[in-house]
C-alpha cells in the first residue's frame, strides 16, 4: 500500500480556495472548518456504534412522524453545537427539528449564513452497520445582519446555495462538497484525524449502468417510472442494458456510488406519497447542487430541483438524479406516459 506523499488537508484546501477570491472574508471557510469538526465527532460515534449508546430508537418522533434514532439526535446536537461555536451561522433548519433553530446571541445575529441539514441520513441502516451520512446546504441569509433570521432565509431556490455537501460514514469516511466551483472529495485519515483530498474535481459519467430505486414500492409507482424500470431491465447491448439494480436505502450512499460510477437514483412520488419522501431543503437541493457541479442532472421528473421555490422547511419532492443521459431518459418516459 503506497500512501500519497503530498496530501492536502481540507483546511489547507479551503484556505487555498479562499485565496482565489480576493474579497473573501473567511466566514464560509470557518463554517466549512466547523462542519469538518462535527463530522469527525459523529464519525467517532458511528465507528464504534455498538460500544457507545448510539444504537436504537431515541424514543421521540420528529416532525416527519419518524421514530428518531439515537444517532439522529446525537448528530443533530453535535452539528448544532459546532455551528453555534463557529460564530458564522445565524440559524439552522434541521430534519430533526420542527422549527428553525435561531442563534440569538451577538455572534449569531451578525452571522452571514444559514445552514440546512439532514444530520443523519439513512437512519434505517444505522443499527445494521450499513453506510449512512450527513447532508448539508449553506445559504447567505436574506434578512439583515443584526436582525433575527426568519424562515424566509431558508425558503430560497437551490440555485442560491453558496455551498453544499455530504459526509458518508462508510468503509472509509468521506466529505464531498462544492461551493459552485466543482466537486471535491476528502477522505478522513484516522491516523492524523484530518480529511485529506482524495477525489479532486469529481465528474460523473454522462451515462451509466446502475439504477437505484426501492422496487418494493413498485405497485404504487407512477406509470412512467414502471416503464423506465422495464427499460433498464431489457436486454440491449448497444445501450449497455440490462442495467444493474443497486439500492442501499441511504440516499448519500446510493448517490455517492452512482456519482463515481455513473447511474441514476430515483425516489418518485407514489400513490402513497404524492410528493415522494425526500426533503427539498436538506436532501434534494444539496445533492442536486453536487450532481450538477459534477456534470450530472437533478430534477423532480419535470423541472430542475434547484429552480423549485420552497414553500416550507420540510417540503418533500420527487427526486431523479445522476448521470445526465439517464435522468433525461427517465424524464422522457414520464413525459410520454403522462401525455398518453
Ligand atoms: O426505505 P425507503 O422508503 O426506500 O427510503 C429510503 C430513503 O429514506 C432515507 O433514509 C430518508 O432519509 P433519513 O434517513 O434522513 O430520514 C434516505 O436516506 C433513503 O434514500
Ligand atoms: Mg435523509
Ligand atoms: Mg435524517
Amino acid at each position: 500500500m503506497t500512501e500519497h506523499n503530498n496530501v492536502q488537508t481540507l483546511n489547507q484546501f479551503i484556505i487555498q480556495r479562499q485565496a482565489e477570491y480576493p474579497n473573501a472574508s473567511g466566514e464560509l471557510s470557518r463554517l466549512l472548518h466547523h462542519i469538518g469538526i462535527a463530522s469527525k465527532i459523529v464519525n467517532r460515534a458511528v465507528n464504534k456504534a455498538g460500544l457507545v449508546d448510539v444504537l436504537g430508537a431515541h424514543g421521540d418522533q420528529n416532525v416527519q412522524g419518524e421514530d428518531q434514532q439515537k444517532l439522529d439526535v446525537f448528530a443533530d446536537t453535535h452539528f448544532i453545537n459546532a455551528l453555534r461555536g463557529s460564530g458564522e451561522c445565524a440559524a439552522i433548519a434541521s430534519e430533526e427539528n420542527e422549527d428553525i433553530i435561531i442563534f440569538d446571541d451577538a455572534m449569531g445575529r451578525n452571522a452571514k449564513y444559514v445552514f440546512c441539514m439532514d444530520p443523519l441520513d439513512g437512519s434505517s441502516n444505522i443499527d445494521v452497520n450499513v453506510s449512512i451520512g450527513t447532508i448539508f446546504s449553506i445559504y447567505q441569509r436574506v434578512s439583515k445582519k443584526g436582525e433575527l433570521p426568519t424562515k424566509e432565509d431558508f425558503l430560497q431556490e437551490g440555485t442560491k446555495q453558496v455551498a453544499a455537501g455530504y459526509v458518508i460514514y462508510g468503509s472509509s469516511t468521506m466529505l464531498v462538497y462544492t461551493t459552485g466551483n466543482g466537486v471535491n472529495g476528502f477522505t478522513l485519515d484516522p491516523s492524523i484525524g484530518e480529511f485529506c483530498l482524495s477525489h479532486p474535481n469529481i465528474k460523473t459519467p454522462k451515462n451509466g449502468k446502475i439504477y437505484s430505486i426501492n422496487e418494493g414500492n413498485y405497485i404504487n409507482l407512477p406509470g412512467g417510472v414502471k416503464k423506465y424500470i422495464k427499460y433498464c431491465q431489457e436486454k440491449d447491448p448497444k445501450t449497455n442494458r440490462p442495467y444493474t439494480s443497486r439500492y442501499i436505502g441511504s440516499l448519500v450512499a446510493d448517490f455517492h456510488r452512482n456519482l463515481l460510477k455513473g447511474g441514476i437514483f430515483i425516489y418518485p412520488n407514489t400513490s402513497a406519497n404524492s410528493n415522494g419522501k425526500l426533503r427539498l431543503l436538506y436532501e434534494c437541493n444539496p445533492i442536486a447542487f453536487i450532481a450538477e457541479q459534477a456534470g450530472g442532472k437533478a430534477t423532480n421528473g419535470v423541472e430542475r430541483i434547484l429552480k423549485i421555490k420552497p414553500d416550507s422547511i420540510h417540503q418533500r419532492v420527487p427526486f431523479y438524479t445522476g448521470s445526465s443521459a439517464m435522468v433525461k431518459k427517465a424524464e422522457d418516459f414520464l413525459d410520454f406516459f403522462n401525455n398518453i
